[in-house]
């Protein structure tokens, strides 16, 4: 099968805001966050400059990515409420600009994360990258409703490459956190998708409440945030973390999974101004904040004798 790319249009002449509007700068830095805490928590000491550079190299690569994702979808872009008015769908850069810039962040991430942190955390960014713009983006978005059940693991990955360019290898650790953000994914964007289902039918994109409807998105939101307590709590459980880390996580992934519920059995209280699942989209970004927020709260307290 080829894959044709977008062709480029008539565009006017873009300024440094649409580049950095290009980056998504807003859902980058829970990534950019998640990769700093894996960093912080991690055991061991990095130079702070190698661990500037390695949250620089997180947050240019995740950048790059999310622009190869709108070059991509700029057609699908133009299409939808929320995102008609991004740089390429409102018709403010060339899509080949976009795609230039995407490719020239995505790679100088990689080389320069490789040269001056280490290849392992390198090799890990650069499969986040491709997995984010060609694995979820070009393959799964358009073909399949599990697209971000699969495709959520490129957002998972940032805190295990803040580790790595800590310690130098995988352990339980970096896995486990990187299976909490991959457990979590569904809930924070199902939640999303219940309340802007028509945009993604209207652009033909097989979102779950699209193709399986509701009810069953609504389950499974349900059954992810089941599985979120005690994987949340699972560092503490392998003594990765003392209590305090441990006591918080399940705290936040009791509250997760209390707003769940509403959300699977459908109550909203008449003129409720806001919805259980824009409640539950809401919450679902503090979660991820406090949650990895925590860790490395856990780590210093540690370190000064505070745990228990
Ligand atoms: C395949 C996985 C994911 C999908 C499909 C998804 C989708 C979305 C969408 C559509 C939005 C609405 C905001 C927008 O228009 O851009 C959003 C918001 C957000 N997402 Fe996700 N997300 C995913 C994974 C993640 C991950 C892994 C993180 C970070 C670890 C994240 C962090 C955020 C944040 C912080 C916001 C709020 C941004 C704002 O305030 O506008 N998302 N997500
Ligand atoms: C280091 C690295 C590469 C990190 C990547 C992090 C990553 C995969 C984040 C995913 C978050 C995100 C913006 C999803 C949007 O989905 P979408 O693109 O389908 O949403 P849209 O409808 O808003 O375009």
């Amino acid at each position: 099968m080829t894959i044709l790319a977008p062709s480029d249009t008539q565009a006017l002449p873009a300024d440094w805001r649409d580049f950095f509007a290009l980056t998504k700068p807003r859902v980058m830095t829970l990534v950019i966050f998640t990769g700093l805490c894996g960093l912080l928590a991690a055991p061991g000491s990095i130079n702070p400059v190698i661990g500037f550079t390695a949250i620089l190299c997180i947050a240019i690569g995740a950048g790059g990515a999310a622009a190869l994702n709108q070059w991509w979808e700029a057609d699908l872009d133009a299409g939808m409420k929320r995102t008609a008015s991004r740089p390429l769908p409102a018709g403010r850069m060339q899509r080949s600009d976009a795609r230039d810039f995407g490719i020239m962040l995505s790679a100088a991430s990689v080389v320069i994360m490789g040269l001056a942190v280490g290849w392992l955390a390198a090799s890990i960014l650069a499969v986040s990258i491709v997995y984010y713009a060609v694995i979820y983006t070009i393959w799964l978005k358009p073909r399949t409703p599990q697209n971000i059940v699969i495709g959520g693991g490129a957002g998972a990955f940032p805190p295990m490459i803040g580790w790595v360019a800590v310690t130098g290898d995988v352990t339980l650790m970096p896995a486990l956190l990187f299976a909490i953000i991959f457990f979590w994914t569904p809930p924070h964007f199902w939640a999303l998708a219940l309340f802007i289902k028509s945009d993604y039918a209207k652009v033909g994109i097989p979102m779950m409440p699209v193709v399986r409807g509701q009810a069953s998105t609504r389950k499974q939101i349900l059954a992810y945030s089941i599985l979120l307590v005690p994987l949340a709590a699972a560092p503490w459980f392998i003594g990765g973390t003392g209590a305090i880390y441990g006591v918080t996580a399940l705290a936040l992934s009791f509250a997760f999974l209390g707003l769940s519920v509403p959300v699977a059995v459908r109550r909203s209280e008449e003129g409720d101004a806001m919805k259980p699942e824009k409640r539950l989209f809401a919450f679902s970004i503090v979660y991820l904040f406090a949650l990895f927020g925590v860790l490395v709260v856990d780590r210093v307290a540690a370190q000064y004798g505070f745990s228990w």
